[in-house]
């Protein structure tokens, strides 16, 4: 036996021999052992002998390879990769039909089985870790996203809050302001309507004519006095110089404006619930038409107390839309003769209207008396649904005339 040969039994070649295959150094010794047990045999034993070396080697290479599956499976049972692995080793090794068939050195593939397992297991740790450190990476993000957005959360709730507190207090002031508001607004209209209550609920004004083109410029007019009018007639009294009063008289200058302005206060108390009722009276020619409506010829300066009245209470209707809502009827009539005529009416002949009463057809006739004495009468009455009446009568004198004097 040469040095560093081990007999046999020494090299541990028994039933309970350690055979780390592993370690593919391990090859060579054992030739060695092989040929130093067979040196001394006959060569008709030689075949037996291996035979029966040969069974034992794989029955323990068997023995332990199975038991090493058992240990690489039980380690790779986590890991579907690992598995994968693991299974090709394995069926690399079953493969393998017969060891001793196959001549092949043991050592030699159970080491590179134990490598096959060894970096399967490197692998399995690897890839473990690998998946650990990610899901834990996920789990920071995660926990990391949960404080934004409860941060969001909380920072939305509070603007909300806010919002919500700083929309109360808008709104109460707002119900306090509008509530103010209605109150100022009671108070002014029924100071409003005391004034033209004070004023008077009917009011006569007086307005004279220019001279026409052609007309000879003698007049009978002799003062004007705000409310008073002085006319020149020879034939009565005895100075020829008769006197009235009306609520203002409005010389042969004055504008459709001024005369409209007079009416408005009137006109406007229709939104507070009040009937109104406008009219013109006086002979032919003598500017009713002019007064109420315009001459034919109308601009935006000459329109007369109908246009304006209207665009008047449109104006302030539309202004106070967000707080009233208003419904206006408007009725047009001419009494001539006592025939009192719709001039609404757009058939080509006017209806006639009779006159029964003094509320009849919702028409408000101021006075009968005076309808009758009336040569011609433009009414206006601008109805809303009230409690009181108010007339204004624009009394239209022919400057030439004194038969209207006695209205
Ligand atoms: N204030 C005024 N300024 C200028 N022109 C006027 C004025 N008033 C009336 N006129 C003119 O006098 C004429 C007669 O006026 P208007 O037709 O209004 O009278 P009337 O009283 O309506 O007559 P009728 O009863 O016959 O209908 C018209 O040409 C009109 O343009």
């Amino acid at each position: 036996m040469n040095e560093g040969e081990a007999p046999y039994e020494d090299a541990g070649f028994n039933g309970d021999a350690h055979l780390d295959c592993g370690d593919m150094s391990r090859s060579r010794p054992l030739k060695m052992l092989v040929s130093a047990v067979l040196s001394d045999k006959r060569p008709d034993e030689v075949p037996q002998l291996l035979e029966s070396m040969l069974g034992k080697l794989v029955d323990e290479f068997e023995n332990r390879l199975k038991s090493q599956n058992e240990l690489v499976k039980a380690a790779l049972k986590n890991g579907t990769d690992s598995t994968k692995c693991f299974s090709k080793s394995k069926v690399l090794v079953e493969a393998t039909p017969n060891f001793s068939e196959r001549k092949m050195d043991t050592s030699e593939i159970y080491s590179k089985h134990k490598q096959t397992k060894k970096e399967a297991s490197g692998k399995v740790a690897l890839k473990q870790h690998s998946i650990l450190q990610q899901q834990s990476k996920h789990l920071e993000d995660l926990k990391a996203n949960l404080q934004t957005t409860r941060a969001g959360m909380e920072f939305i709730q509070m603007k909300y809050s806010e919002d919500l507190n700083i929309l109360g207090r808008h709104l109460f002031s707002l119900a306090h302001a509008a509530s103010g508001y209605h109150k100022v607004l009671e108070e002014n209209r029924k100071l409003y309507n005391q004034v033209q209550d004070l004023k008077g609920s009917i009011r006569v004004y007086c307005r004279i004519r220019p001279f026409l083109p052609g007309q000879v410029s003698s007049s009978t007019v002799g003062c004007i006095d705000d409310g008073n009018i002085t006319i020149i007639t020879p034939k009565s009294g005895k100075d020829g110089r008769k006197s009235f009063s009306f609520n203002k008289v409005f010389g042969p200058s004055s504008t459709q404006d001024e005369v409209f302005l007079d009416t408005q206060p009137l006109i406007r108390s229709v939104l507070d619930g009040y009937n109104v009722c406008i009219f013109a009276y006086g002979q032919t020619g003598s500017g009713k038409t002019f007064t109420m409506s315009g001459p034919k010829n109308m601009t935006e300066q000459t329109q007369g107390v109908n246009y304006r009245a209207l665009g008047d209470l449109f104006n302030l209707a539309e202004k106070r839309k967000g707080t009233f809502v208003y419904d206006i009827a408007v009725q047009m009539i001419e009494i001539y003769n006592e025939q009192v005529r719709d001039l609404l009416i757009s058939d080509g002949l006017n209806k006639r209207l009779e006159i029964r009463n003094n509320s009849q057809n919702g028409i408000n006739v101021p006075d009968a008396s005076l309808v009758r004495v009336a040569s011609t009468m433009d009414v206006m009455e601008l109805m809303n649904i009230g409690h009181r009446n108010r007339t204004v009568g624009a009394t239209a004198l022919n400057d030439r005339s004194s038969r209207s004097h006695s209205v």
